[in-house]
């Protein structure tokens, strides 16, 4: 039977991010180590966290997954440092298309999953913020995880947090931990960021871990508060805006508990949603 270690070590790294691209990726790998000295098994930097975000950089800074400066950045810290790392996402191109990809790293330094951001963040709000991903990028169309010690973890990216579809395909798949490296931005990010964390952690009875930038001065500006909510929908850690690492000793078990707890899943009438919706 396979061991499943319930408890694990959790940090977030809220990173600056600016235009130059190899010190994104110092810096990123500088952080990766220090939480790596804190006891992390399970790191995660943020979305686009090797370049600014936006559609005109998107093609600009798009590296092959295959032996790409970041990949092999990541590689090298996920090994170096014995951890299971999440990097964070960056602009991937692979045959002409661009794509916004999460990849995952093991303790080894070998790449053991592959997320595209299935939801573009195309939106246009009067006043606030107008961002159309889709002008350059193409989505991906897949599910992937990867499990951590026998816990398995999913993977989402930004947009892809306020989709409720997504996250329960994944609690369908028995995943106890959704990773979403995410820059919400100033008009979203202070009103649905937290909430849209812990509505998902609490329908689908699962850990949620947000990953933000660090706020910037100019171009995009993320709204940071990086956070960590357990599966009770309470938020454990959160970040505030500037550079900062958080960390959680979270306890899957927990899970398990909310799960006999309130049983939602085996409650559902799926048996007349289908029928009141005809
Ligand atoms: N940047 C995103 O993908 C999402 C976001 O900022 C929002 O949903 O709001």
């Amino acid at each position: 039977m396979k061991k499943v270690i319930t408890m694990l070590r959790v940090a977030l790294i809220q990173s600056r991010v600016g235009t130059n691209r190899k010190e994104n990726l110092e810096n990123a790998e500088k952080l990766i180590k220090q939480a790596k000295n804190s006891g992390a098994k399970l790191v995660s930097l943020p979305e686009c966290f090797n370049s600014p975000y936006g559609t005109k950089f998107f093609n600009q800074y798009a590296e092959s997954i295959i032996n790409g400066p970041t990949s092999q950045m990541l590689s090298r810290a996920a090994k170096e440092n014995e951890i299971f790392l999440v990097g964070g996402t960056y602009p991937e191109i692979d045959n002409n298309k661009y794509y916004n990809t999460c990849t995952v790293w093991n303790p080894k330094g070998e790449l053991i999953a592959t997320y595209r951001k299935m939801h573009l963040f195309d939106i246009d709000i009067p006043n606030g913020i107008t961002f159309k991903e889709s002008d350059v990028l193409a989505a991906g169309n897949n599910l992937s995880s990867f499990e951590v010690n026998g816990i398995k973890v999913g993977l989402g990216i930004c947009y892809d947090l306020r989709f409720e579809e997504l996250a329960k395909l994944y609690r369908l798949d028995d995943v106890k931990i959704m990773v979403y490296p995410g820059a919400f931005n100033m008009t979203t990010g202070p009103i649905h960021f937290e909430l849209l964390q812990r509505a998902r952690a609490l329908d689908n009875q699962v850990y949620v871990l947000g990953v933000s930038p660090a706020r910037a001065e100019q171009g995009y500006i993320a709204w940071g508060h990086s956070q960590i909510t357990d599966p009770w929908g309470k938020v454990i850690a959160q970040a505030k805006e500037g550079e900062e690492i958080i960390y959680s000793d979270i306890n899957v078990q927990e899970c398990e508990n909310v799960r006999q707890q309130i049983p939602i899943f085996s409650q559902r009438r799926t048996d007349v949603y289908d029928t009141i919706k005809k």
